[in-house]
């Protein structure tokens, strides 16, 4: 463990007055009001003073690290994500997921924006991710880290989540660098290697966290049908609005989830 990494742990347990949070849940884009479903944070500490933390560019709660109490445990809401595609590098994306494990966290939720690959998916569906493909070609880890990857989404976690929404479906998920969308050729080509869900940030979290030994659920919510699903044109504003509309529903689900 880096010293950064103990200093950024050491910081949220100070900040927060809570020696260990033993879940860390992401909120990605268009997942801000998922952050209601968990109630009046104790603590809200912005990852500007967070070592490693690069704080994201958007206003609000985005950019702060939230500890909220859910059931008993403590929990850290991330509320927001540096990604590849801001010039950062796979280590710095994972920085906040191996903090969260070192501040405690034993199970670790991501949540995304993605776009909808399989026939059939909905915006503003919730699917939660089976596997990955990790077609950045980039990894958070350095050096001979052999991580095993088999059920990197636990299992059981899935089994927990389908069991307080039935109407769950599950999904790959194929993680790019961006920021440009796919071609519509591009796109028949995830589908055609095993893609359902197409996004542009979890992989490198995911792969940190098993590094670890902490236990991983994915949830991407499908804000656009990827590009060719239909024949209309991908617009980034629309992609949050309908994410922004599912996520208080989908918060629930999560504190729910937590809860058991
Ligand atoms: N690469 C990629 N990332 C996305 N993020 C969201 I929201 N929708 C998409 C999409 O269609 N493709």
């Amino acid at each position: 463990m880096t010293v950064v990494i103990k200093q950024a742990a050491a910081t949220i347990a100070s900040r927060s007055g809570i020696r260990e949070h033993s879940v860390a849940i992401v909120l990605g884009s268009g997942w801000q009001q998922a952050a209601a479903a968990f109630g009046t944070p104790t603590a809200s500490i912005p990852m500007s003073a967070i070592p490693g933390f690069v704080p994201p560019s958007a206003a609000g709660h985005v950019g702060s690290v939230l500890s909220v109490e859910v059931a008993g445990k403590a929990v850290l809401l991330m509320m927001g994500r540096a990604h590849l595609y801001e010039g950062h590098d796979a280590a710095t994306v994972a920085h906040p997921i191996r903090t969260a494990c070192a501040a405690g966290a034993e199970t670790v939720i991501l949540t995304n924006a993605a776009g909808g690959i399989r026939d059939g998916m909905k915006v503003g569906e919730a699917v939660l991710i089976s596997d990955h493909l990790n077609l950045t070609g980039r990894s958070p880890l350095h050096g001979a880290e052999f991580v095993d990857l088999v059920d990197a989404y636990a299992p059981e976690l899935r089994e927990l989540a389908v069991a307080v929404d039935p109407t769950l479906q599950e999904g790959v998920y194929a993680g790019v660098t961006g920021p440009q969308y796919e071609t519509p050729a591009e796109i028949r080509m995830l589908r055609t290697i095993g893609a359902d869900l197409v996004g542009m940030s979890t992989v490198h979290e995911t792969i940190a966290a098993r590094s670890v030994g902490a236990r991983v659920l994915g949830v991407s919510l499908v804000t656009n049908l990827a590009a060719g699903v239909t024949g209309a044109p991908l617009n980034h504003a629309e992609v949050l609005a309908e994410g922004q509309a599912a996520a208080a529903r989908i918060g629930r689900l999560l504190a729910d989830v937590v809860a058991q």
